[in-house]
């Protein structure tokens, strides 16, 4: 049976208000005005460097604030992490693919400072064969290589994506791997614009979606 990887943020976890929080909060302490979720949505997808750097083109700030500013910036996303909520059904959607015998990994953008204990609050922690943060590598997502290593720990040579964004369908893309996205997570461009295979609303649609990708 193929493995299946999953996104974390915007796939599994509702989590925009967490890191919309954690933005906040440093903008906060800054005495900077504070940013509306549909803004820090653009941030998000592409890891925390990235996300700093857009950060930094919305606001006051500048380039030499980043590395004063991204130490802060982790500890606040930790702390907002334990507010973090499932997308309803996702927890049993993964418990029926495990029971099924389906080999299931995690594949990340998020670093793993903030991952530990979001995946600890969301009860994830046990759940995937391998869970691969965004800087746990040296190349990251929309690079296929943290999506191969997901595939090769759960002892293939490939495997189908579940994601919600622009970077997961092009890390999709260039793995060569189905892409299935679902369509209440993270995203800046309509649905329809997203290269994919499969689109799901409802996490009570994907077994059967999988099933029909894996014959
Ligand atoms: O941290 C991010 O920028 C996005 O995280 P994700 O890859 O789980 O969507
Ligand atoms: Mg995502």
């Amino acid at each position: 049976m193929l493995p299946v990887v999953f996104d974390l943020d915007g796939t599994l976890i509702d989590s925009l208000p967490d890191v919309t929080k954690a933005v906040n909060l440093l903008l906060a302490e800054e005495g900077q005005p504070l940013l509306p979720q549909s803004v820090v949505n653009t941030f998000v997808g592409s890891g925390e460097k990235v996300l700093m750097q857009r950060l930094i083109a919305a606001t006051a700030f500048t380039e030499a604030d980043a590395e004063r500013l991204m130490p802060r910036f982790i500890a606040h996303y930790k702390t907002a992490a334990l507010d973090t909520r499932l997308f309803p059904g996702a927890r049993s959607a993964l418990d029926r693919l495990r029971a099924a015998g389906v080999p299931i990994g995690l594949c990340t953008n998020k670093p793993r400072a903030p991952l530990v204990p979001t995946l600890e609050a969301a009860g994830l922690g046990d759940v995937f064969g391998v869970v691969v943060a965004g800087d746990d590598l040296p190349l990251r997502k929309p690079d296929p290589a943290p999506l191969f290593h997901c595939f090769r720990a759960l002892g293939a040579e490939t495997g189908i994506y579940v994601g919600d964004s622009e970077v997961d369908a092009e890390t999709a893309k260039r793995a060569g791997v189905p892409f299935v996205i679902y369509v209440h997570g993270i995203r800046v461009s309509p649905i329809e614009d997203i290269p994919h295979d499969v689109s799901f609303e409802d996490f009570a649609a994907l077994d059967e979606i999988l099933r029909t990708l894996q014959t």
